[in-house]
């Protein structure tokens, strides 16, 4: 089905400069980028990804508050209603419609991911770490068998512990070294979800 033209239309619009502001804040590597342009798509998708992990977050907290930033169009299409939004209701097509969006949400994702080796070897780190910590949210929300209404989707201390040099790892230059032998199909087969 086609994207909803209304809240993800929005989110783009609004998280759009979000990205294009912090790139020149943390800047490109002129080793491996030839212009800032190269990093843009990957900048963007980032701010978009952070923002729509949050929306699907905090659904329940929202929908408290009167809010939906769920596309109202995608909840026609699987057949949930606002009414049952707001009573928090978790059926069989509200778990459709949140795996349709987390897997939106990964898409995105993964277009950041290319763009942080284009990244001053400085920014790497912490870019990286943020992205491979927020996205978990996304598993949380998977385990929690997609109830953000009553269970929220937190990532432990000890996750993100240990997730850092995981997030240490994958910005190394380990290509053609025993280490990126090692470490490349490890990541890829060991930690890295199927579709995350
Ligand atoms: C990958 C490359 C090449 C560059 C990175 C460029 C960056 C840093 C992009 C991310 C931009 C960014 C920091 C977006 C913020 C997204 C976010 C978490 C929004 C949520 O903010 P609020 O809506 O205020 O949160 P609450 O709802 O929790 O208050």
């Amino acid at each position: 089905m086609k994207p909803s033209m209304n809240s993800i239309c929005t989110v783009i619009a609004w998280q759009e400069p979000v990205g294009l502001m912090a790139l020149p804040i943390l800047s490109i590597d002129p080793e491996r980028c030839t212009s800032e342009a190269e990093a843009v798509e990957p900048a963007i998708a980032l701010g978009i990804a952070l923002q729509l992990t949050n929306i699907l977050r905090d659904v329940g907290e929202d929908a408290l508050r009167g809010r939906i930033y769920l596309p109202l169009e995608e909840m026609r299409h699987f057949g949930y209603s606002e009414e049952e939004l707001f009573s928090g209701v978790v059926n069989d097509r509200y778990q459709e419609l949140i795996k349709f969006q987390i897997a939106r949400v990964r898409a995105y994702y993964r277009t950041a991911e290319h763009g942080i080796a284009k990244l001053h070897p400085d920014a790497r780190l912490p870019i990286r770490a943020s992205l491979d910590m927020y996205r978990q949210i996304l598993d949380a929300i998977e385990e929690n068998d997609y109830d953000n209404f009553h269970r929220r989707a937190y990532v432990s201390k000890l996750k993100k512990a240990l997730t850092l040099p995981v997030s240490w790892l994958r910005v190394q230059d380990t290509e053609g070294t025993w280490l990126g032998r090692l470490w490349g199909p490890f990541d890829r087969g060991f930690i890295q979800r199927p579709n995350g």
